[in-house]
């Protein structure tokens, strides 16, 4: 029998600005987003597709548990894509992630383009672009774009209403930008039901008059934000920062306004200020991870004070630059022998 073991990547993501803001159509102005927004099929999977295929794995109507997402989206995006390109042969998929999960890092996202790549590949849907003796490949803009568009209609089967932001980023990646902390208050969430209950808030009677001008302060912080980072210079220096931070502080109250603060990220914001940090909720909100600008000249004395008290809440953090590769096909043996270990485990 004709065997190969493939391992297919996608990286998470961290939103500086614009998370909520953008499912409720704001800050769709990248040419990434418009593409998901032309999608004829972005409507798919279906109320009734979805509950046929809920009877079928035996998961009652509602639930929201892990495993019953992501066997949901699974079973919907091998067979769809059956459907449309032929049959999925048969194969072992194993899934493991190094991203917390529903931690506000699009690990919903990063599953379903992996997934969506994976199952491409077997149906003969998109090459195989990985040649002999090579240890990464990706794949052409053509196919990412198809990758990209089977990940968001995965990510609706977990999410509900994505905007398509955490996908992208999944398949595409992003340059290096910005030095942050990153935190996780470990205090679970769930994006869909967050993202529902800014959607309930924002159409009760009295309050679009109330809301929409938050939302579109938001818009406006993201618009600014790009401005600043394009014309920031590879190594920026300190000056940039300042209205950075400024923007940090704004979009977090903005987020409180708009529900999806928790007393876990209040917390995260109060000890990085007492370090002269600035920090915001990342993400969906309702705990999960915050990130906290590190400018280029914050003292590591700073860095290391603010991280003993993170973890001193019972935080755990990581220094990190935002910016990844995107969805990328690995030939097995040149995994780490971590993520073989882990691989293993799962
Ligand atoms: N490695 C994985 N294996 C299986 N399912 C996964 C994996 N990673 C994520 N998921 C699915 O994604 C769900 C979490 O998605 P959710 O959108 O709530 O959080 P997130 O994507 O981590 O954060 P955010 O959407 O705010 O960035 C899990 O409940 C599970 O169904
Ligand atoms: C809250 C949200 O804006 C970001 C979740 O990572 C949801 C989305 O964009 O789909
Ligand atoms: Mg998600």
């Amino acid at each position: 029998m004709w065997r190969r073991e493939l391992a297919v990547s996608a990286p998470g993501k961290v939103i500086l600005h614009g998370e909520h803001a953008v499912v409720l159509g704001k800050c769709l102005n990248s040419p990434l987003l418009a593409s998901i927004a032309d999608e004829d099929e972005s409507k798919s999977p279906s109320v009734e597709q979805l509950d046929a295929l809920r009877e079928f794995a035996g998961i009652a109507a509602g639930a929201s548990a892990p495993e019953s997402l992501a066997t949901l989206a699974f079973l919907y995006m091998c067979l769809a894509i059956s459907a449309k390109y032929g049959d999925v042969p048969s194969v072992e998929i194993v899934v493991w992630s190094e991203l917390p999960t529903g931690a506000g890092l699009g690990s919903s996202a990063a599953y379903a383009v992996c997934l969506a790549a994976a199952l491409l590949m077997v149906c003969g849907a998109i090459s195989c672009p990985l040649q002999e003796g090579e240890s990464t490949a990706r794949w052409t803009e053509e196919e990412l774009t198809l990758i990209n568009s089977w990940a968001f209609r995965g990510e609706r089967v977990i999410h509900g209403n994505p905007s398509g932001v955490d996908n992208a980023v999944g398949t595409w990646g992003r340059v290096p930008t910005l030095r942050i902390l990153l935190t996780n208050t470990k205090v679970p969430r769930s994006t869909k039901i967050l993202v529902a209950g800014v959607k309930e808030k924002i159409l009760k009677v009295q309050f679009p008059a109330i809301m929409n001008p938050v939302l579109d302060s938001i818009d406006a912080i993201s618009q600014e934000c790009q401005s600043v980072l394009e014309a920031m210079p590879a190594n920026p220096s300190p000056e940039h920062y300042p209205v950075l931070e400024e923007f940090f502080d704004i979009n977090q109250h903005h987020l409180n306004v708009l529900g999806v603060g928790h007393p876990s990220l209040d917390r995260l914001c109060q000890v990085t200020a007492s370090h002269g940090l600035h920090s915001k909720l990342t993400g969906a909100g309702g705990g999960g991870c915050g990130i906290t600008l590190l400018p280029p000249d914050t003292s590591p004395l700073a860095v290391e004070a603010a991280k003993q008290d993170l973890c001193a809440c019972g935080f755990e953090c990581w220094e990190t630059k935002i910016g990844a590769p995107g969805v990328t096909l690995h030939s097995c043996s040149s995994l780490s022998a971590q993520v073989l270990h882990a691989l293993a485990q799962s």
